[in-house]
């Protein structure tokens, strides 16, 4: 397999990791071998220190038509009926969006065409989204027999509960104009502007301190699990933790002298 046929391609520079879901034929749909290389790109970046935001797209026009309903077809006659494989697919597409959250850079979803059904997952499991002004958003399996299970997870948590509802019960393609009014996406941008403005999005992102950035990401999860007090104490001890970073004395000590920021290490 050549570096372009491989499922996913992994890029970097200036600070800036793309990972491009590589299946144009089937709209990148996430075949178990899809998977599979997409967590692993993302556990490479979990201890790459050179990467300091990731952008995810797709190739071709289309982001990503979820699960590889080929696949999970063929694997319907599997001895047992594919109970074995479907258990172990939907465990692994969760592991790789807790990956996502769990990532210490930012994950921007770069959109263009199409992100339904686990597609549109992945936009919502993104810390940040820019998608092309055409761009459309659904959890589509409901159209063919499959309740979008994760979808609902992660919708249930971007959206209100009656937008969430009705993505996941009409499974109808939201305009991206509308996905921003929801809050699925940060940002609808003309179709020839996508990528730039998503690299733009990121390079602000390398622009910050990145134990800053590494701990506020980090501490925005945690404490959205707990309830109110728990997660002022959390945010607390986590600022405590950020203001003995190196970085930030720096940072505090340049502002306070009127100097421009230094030069992040890191610590
Ligand atoms: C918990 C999460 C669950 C899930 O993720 S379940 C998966 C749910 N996904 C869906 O229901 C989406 C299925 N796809 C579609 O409904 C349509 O596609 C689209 C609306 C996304 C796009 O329609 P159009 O522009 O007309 O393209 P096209 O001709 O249908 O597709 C182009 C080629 O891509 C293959 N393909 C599309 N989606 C998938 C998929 N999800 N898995 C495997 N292949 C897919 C097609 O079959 C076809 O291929 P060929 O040209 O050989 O016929």
């Amino acid at each position: 397999m050549t570096q372009g046929d491989a499922p996913v391609l992994l890029e970097r520079s200036d600070g800036i990791a793309t990972i491009t879901l590589n299946c144009p034929k089937t709209l990148n749909a996430l075949s178990e071998e899809m998977l599979a290389a997409l967590q692993s790109a993302l556990d490479e970046l979990a201890t790459d220190k050179s990467t300091k935001a990731v952008v995810l797209r797709g190739a071709g026009t289309q982001f990503c038509a979820g699960h590889n309903l080929k696949e999970m077809t063929l694997r319907r006659r599997d001895a047992d009926g594919g109970k074995a494989y479907f258990n172990a697919l939907f465990a692994t597409c969760s592991r790789m969006m807790m990956s996502i959250v769990r990532l210490p850079q930012p994950v921007i979803a770069q959109v263009q065409g199409i992100a339904t059904a686990a597609g549109c997952q992945l936009v919502a499991s993104c810390d940040l989204a820019v998608a092309a002004d055409t761009a459309t958003f659904a959890t589509s399996g409901v159209n063919i027999g499959l309740f979008c299970s994760t979808p609902m997870v992660a919708l249930s948590r971007n959206l209100t509960r009656k937008q969430a509802m009705e993505m996941l019960l009409l499974g109808e393609f939201q305009p991206a104009a509308r996905a921003v009014e929801m809050g699925l996406i940060n940002q609808a941008v003309p179709e020839d502007e996508l990528s730039h403005a998503a690299r733009a999005m990121a390079a602000k992102i390398v622009s910050k301190s990145p134990v800053a950035v590494k701990i506020g990401k980090n501490a925005f999860y945690e404490q959205s699990e707990m309830g109110l007090e728990a997660a002022y104490a959390y945010t607390g001890a986590a600022m405590a933790e950020n203001m003995m970073a190196r970085d930030t004395e720096a940072g505090i000590q340049a502002f306070i002298s009127k100097k421009p920021m230094p030069e992040w290490s890191g610590d």
